[in-house]
């Protein structure tokens, strides 16, 4: 039922050089499941050998028929999507619904990309003489070396997939090792369509060691990253040293004010399975939330209602609406935070602790009267838990909302338009959602600021980054 991966190089499914091979441990469970191949340096160069060979010969390929494979590609993940959900739920923990939702997510994304590569429109400038022309070209930045995360096995691979294939770049992934069948399913699909085999490897490994090698390589142009703060701090000032381009989707903690004149009863309805989709093991997962006075008992209420019935157990099980942690490190991390903030003097109203001993399963957890102090107040939780505070003048909550060195997602439930206004104008966030959760559709920015990083993986900002522009100019004879 669950395969074994192996690394794609040179148009090849096959085992690292050295045959080592890292097990995948089910979260569910905690049984290893199956073995994920290790790149060796011998196989990276392979993999960027076959990435610079390919190059050339992609980015002539015209834009309509890298689109019509890439529409191919997303035809093939829409027919697989019942296998690939079972894989993604069995080694990342997620319902079997969130995982089939990621899946055929990923299809529009590809066949979104795949449309809009299309329109990777260059310029003419008026020129000062009569006779000449002044054109501005978009063109391939080059091969690109790209790094994803566990908590969405397709949807971060394929959004820097399919941005880099649709511009005429090649591609070398670096998948997750936890999960790492169901990025190799997204992978396989691109490459059954048709995607040439050289322009698309995917490898697994030691991360430190597979990104030290590849970001500094001349091959590499550019490189895309998402997850830690962290770690990406680190990506980008390797591929600062040596003048890559760099997109870094980072960390976030988003605040979410809901105002005294929200509708409260929608409020809950959204943000509570929000908060626990994929048990907030997500980038964009609201998590400060901000409760006028005149309403937080009342959202209190609903949402620790919702946290306390939602059923927590195995993602292939249809009635769980929420999974295990990935591993047992962030149970750990979940319960050292939960326990500090009880300690700082936090409200516990739902939760608070890991569920069993089988599994990497923890309650979902709401906590009131967090004092700023908590760690949870300042690091990214990536776990099921909710901090609730309230606020009575509008202006403490903007500020609370800003004091963060993060800015990646944000959200605002108000009935007045000059608050949401306020609030767009006011709040330092990449994107920001207000009375609905509007976030991660293929046609619009994706992204953050301050320390959640730079650059889009979404909408036509996505294109920027995988091109670069070439000024040329022409006298006539
Ligand atoms: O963790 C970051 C990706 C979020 C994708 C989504 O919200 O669908």
């Amino acid at each position: 039922m669950y395969p074994d991966t192996e690394l794609h190089i040179a148009g090849r499914w096959r085992a690292g050089a050295d045959r080592e091979t890292l097990g995948v441990l089910n979260p569910a469970t905690g049984e290893t499941i199956g073995q994920c191949a290790v790149a060796t340096t011998a196989d990276l160069d392979e993999a960027l050998a076959a990435a610079a060979r390919a190059f050339p010969v992609w980015r002539k390929v015209s834009p309509f028929e890298r689109g019509k494979l890439m529409r191919k590609a997303a035809d093939l993940l829409r027919a697989r999507v019942d296998e690939i959900a079972r894989i993604m739920t069995q080694e990342q923990g997620k319902p079997l619904a969130e995982s089939r939702v990621e899946t055929l997510a990923a299809a529009d994304i590809i066949d979104w990309f795949a449309e809009e590569g299309k329109r990777a429109y260059g310029r003419v400038i008026p020129a000062r003489a009569d006779g000449v022309l002044q054109a501005v070209i978009r063109e391939p930045v080059g091969p690109v070396a790209c790094f994803t995360p566990w908590n969405f096995p397709i949807n971060q691979a394929v959004r820097k997939i399919s941005a880099a294939l649709c511009t005429g770049c090649t591609v070398i992934l670096k998948g997750p090792e936890d999960t790492p069948a169901s990025c190799a399913a997204l992978v396989r699909a691109f490459l059954d369509a048709g995607i040439p085999g050289d322009a698309l490897s995917l490898v697994y490994g030691d991360p430190a060691t597979i990104s030290a090698y590849l970001i500094p390589h001349p091959v590499i142009r550019k490189i895309s990253f998402t997850g830690s703060t962290v770690v990406g701090k680190k990506l980008a000032a390797l591929a600062g040293e040596h003048m890559k381009r760099a997109t870094m989707e980072l960390g976030g903690h988003a605040p979410v004010i809901v105002f005294g004149d929200a509708d409260v009863e929608k409020a809950v309805s959204v943000l509570a399975p929000s908060k626990f989709r994929n048990a907030g093991q997500v980038c964009v997962s609201p998590t400060r939330f901000l409760v006028h006075d005149s309403v937080f008992d009342r959202f209190v209420e609903g949402f620790t209602s919702y946290a306390k019935s939602a059923k927590v157990g195995d993602g292939l099980d249809p009635d769980t609406k929420m999974g295990p942690l990935i591993h047992g490190r962030r149970l750990e991390a979940i319960e050292a935070l939960t326990a500090d903030a009880e300690s700082a003097g936090a409200s516990l109203r739902a939760g608070g602790k890991r569920i069993g001993n089988r599994g990497n399963f923890f309650e979902p957890t709401v906590f009131t009267e967090v004092p700023l102090t908590a760690r949870m107040m300042n690091e990214e939780p990536f776990g099921p838990v909710a901090m609730i505070n309230r606020f009575s003048e509008d202006e403490e909550a903007l500020t609370e909302a800003n004091r963060l060195p993060y800015g990646l997602a944000a959200y605002a439930y108000t009935r007045s338009a000059e608050r949401a206004a306020r609030v767009s104008n006011t709040v330092e966030s990449g994107m920001i959602s207000i009375n609905h959760h509007g976030l991660a559709v293929p046609e619009t920015p994706f992204g953050g600021v301050k320390e959640s990083g730079y650059g889009s993986e979404g909408g036509s900002e996505a294109l920027d980054a995988y091109l670069v522009t070439k000024f040329v100019t022409q006298a006539n004879f």
